[in-house]
């Protein structure tokens, strides 16, 4: 098992954010965790990456447990997480932000005397290949559309060479055929890292979810299935597909 989560609680001001009795995630499996506003979806990724401490509970990495560790550890550890907010240089360019990337794995001292060699070199590339941006290593990260903006956000995760990714929204304000394009290439990544992905658009989370849907309601785990059994639990329908935040529109 590559993540083992147990009884797994945070509370803000009183208010239970998460309450997670039990969540498994096997070695490259994509699991999509859908829910609605406020149910703790993006909490529960906080707190895999070390951003924000539970309460209590416990959670297994490879069998390693991780819950005390920095966010800088648990990266290196091999939990890669993508924000929904964009976090590249807008005035670099692509390559530059992917190199940025590498050298940001290494250690500060390290970094110091970082060269870009002829491996490096081509690592950013197939990367680069992978992601679709090969032809816009050049272009200032800025200049990018809003898909390819997310796409260097996942080439930089990428780059870190996770084994778990966690992947907050991706497809959130793309055109249909960037949203396609982006199911396609989580699914290619899913082949070689574990991958847990947040969204709320309907036909994306159809696209990409070949393994489990978790959904949560208010902190908690409400049902664990298929798509389809997701999509037709009437507890699902009741507590977030018949609510107005969930994308369902062409589906
Ligand atoms: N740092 C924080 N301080 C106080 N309250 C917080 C904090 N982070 C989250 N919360 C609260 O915890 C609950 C869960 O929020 P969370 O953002 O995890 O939900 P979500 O399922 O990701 O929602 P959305 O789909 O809107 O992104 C909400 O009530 C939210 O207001």
């Amino acid at each position: 098992m590559l993540l083992t989560v147990n009884e797994l609680s945070v509370s803000f001001g009183g208010v239970h954010a998460l309450d997670l009795s039990h969540f498994e995630l096997n070695d490259k499996e994509l699991r999509v965790i859908i829910g609605p506003n406020g149910a703790g979806k993006s909490t529960f990724l906080d707190i895999l990456c070390g951003k924000t401490k539970p309460d209590s509970g416990q959670v297994l990495y490879n069998d390693i447990p991780v819950l005390g560790k920095t966010e800088v550890e648990i990266a290196n550890l091999g939990i890669g997480r993508k924000f929904q907010k964009p976090s590249v240089f807008p005035s670099l360019t692509v390559f530059d932000n992917m190199l940025l990337a590498l050298k940001m794995k290494k250690s500060i001292f390290a970094s110091l005397f970082f060269k870009p060699t002829e491996e490096i070199d081509v690592r950013i590339r197939q990367v680069a290949v992978k992601v679709g941006l090969d032809k816009e290593l050049k272009k200032i990260a800025g200049e990018l559309s809003h898909g390819q903006k997310q796409w260097l956000e996942i080439a930089i995760v990428v780059l870190q060479d996770p084994k778990l990714m966690l992947i907050d929204e991706p497809a959130a304000g793309m055109s249909d055929e960037e949203t396609e394009k982006t199911g396609e290439l989580l699914l290619e990544l899913s082949k070689h890292h574990g991958i847990i992905v947040i969204e709320h658009d309907m036909k994306f989370v159809e696209q990409i979810a070949k393994d489990l849907v978790t959904v949560l309601v208010r902190g908690k785990l409400l049902v664990e299935g298929s798509f389809s059994q997701v999509r037709n639990d009437q507890r699902v329908i009741d507590s977030y597909l018949g609510r107005a935040n969930v994308q369902l529109e062409n589906f």
